[in-house]
């Protein structure tokens, strides 16, 4: 059984349909991901999947449990199996960095103090934070923010992270530490991961799986691993975002006195 499950996921603000026929898995251990142009709705997709925001209509089922028809119980168990690294990476301002992956492991273990403290300090030498343990979110740089982040995401080792574009910002050799570090993740607790991501080299180097959001069509157009994708020429826009040429031009209006 697929860990994620997106059945015909409807995306709407009110009136305004943002996304139609949404629908795809992520199996264990895989990386897959969110693609397309900016407002496509990828963040809002990631929403919909976190249960931060209900869909318009479909199913996202976690480990077979549908999120939105669930209990508040069944809900609180699905949420222990994920984790989430926000685009601001949303680090509790007035803690430390230990306080704040001691804050989540106590909200999401079983685990006393110390060993919070301990396991806390054991994933922030991970992604190589071991030294900013005691400095506020303040005081960190972009790069720094997120690998915090990061480690309040994983420090409970949930089997699925969202990660919401976690490279965003980040200079190219920072950038690609953080994906030197999801694929360590993955290596190391067999998690599966969705993220959004514009960014190619990432996109290209981490990811097994993906779906491309379409802005115009407000619909998925391309669904497979970006590297693939790029090679088969699935569709002018999705080989415009892959491969940073001008997107398509739009079909010319007739000329005046051309026939219709
Ligand atoms: N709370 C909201 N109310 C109304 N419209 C919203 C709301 N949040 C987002 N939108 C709209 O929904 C669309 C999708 O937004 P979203 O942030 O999901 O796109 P995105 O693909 O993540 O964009 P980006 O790549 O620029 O971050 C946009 O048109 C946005 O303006």
């Amino acid at each position: 059984m697929a860990l994620l499950s997106v059945q015909n996921l409807e995306m709407r603000f009110g009136e305004k349909l943002i996304q139609r026929d949404v629908s795809f898995e992520v199996q264990a251990g895989s990386i897959f991901a969110v693609m397309g142009g900016s407002g496509c709705g990828k963040s809002t997709l990631l929403r919909h999947l976190v249960g931060l925001l209900p869909p318009a209509s479909g199913a996202v089922l976690h480990g077979g449990v549908d999120y939105w028809a669930a209990t508040d119980a069944e809900r609180e168990a699905m949420r222990l199996k994920f984790g989430m690294l926000f685009q601001s990476a949303a680090l509790w301002s007035s803690m430390t960095v230990l306080e704040n992956v001691c804050l989540a492991l106590a909200r999401q273990t079983a685990l006393d103090e110390a060993a919070q403290e301990a396991r806390a300090r054991e994933v922030l030498e991970w992604v190589g934070m071991a030294d900013a343990a005691d400095k506020l979110p303040a005081s960190l740089s972009g790069g720094m923010k997120k690998r915090a982040g990061l480690a309040r995401a994983i420090a409970s080792e949930p089997p699925l992270l969202f990660l919401d574009e976690p490279s965003a910002g980040l200079d190219p050799i920072s950038s690609r530490r953080l994906d030197d570090l999801i694929l360590d993740i993955r290596e190391r607790t067999g998690a599966a991961v969705v993220f959004v991501s514009h960014e190619l080299p990432s996109l290209f180097a981490i990811a097994d799986d993906g779906i491309f959001l379409d802005a115009d069509s407000k619909q998925p157009i391309a669904h497979g691993r970006p590297s693939e994708l790029v090679k088969a020429r699935v569709h002018p826009t999705v080989d415009a975002f892959l491969r940073r040429e001008a997107p398509p031009d739009p079909p010319a209006p007739p000329a005046p006195g051309d026939p219709a």
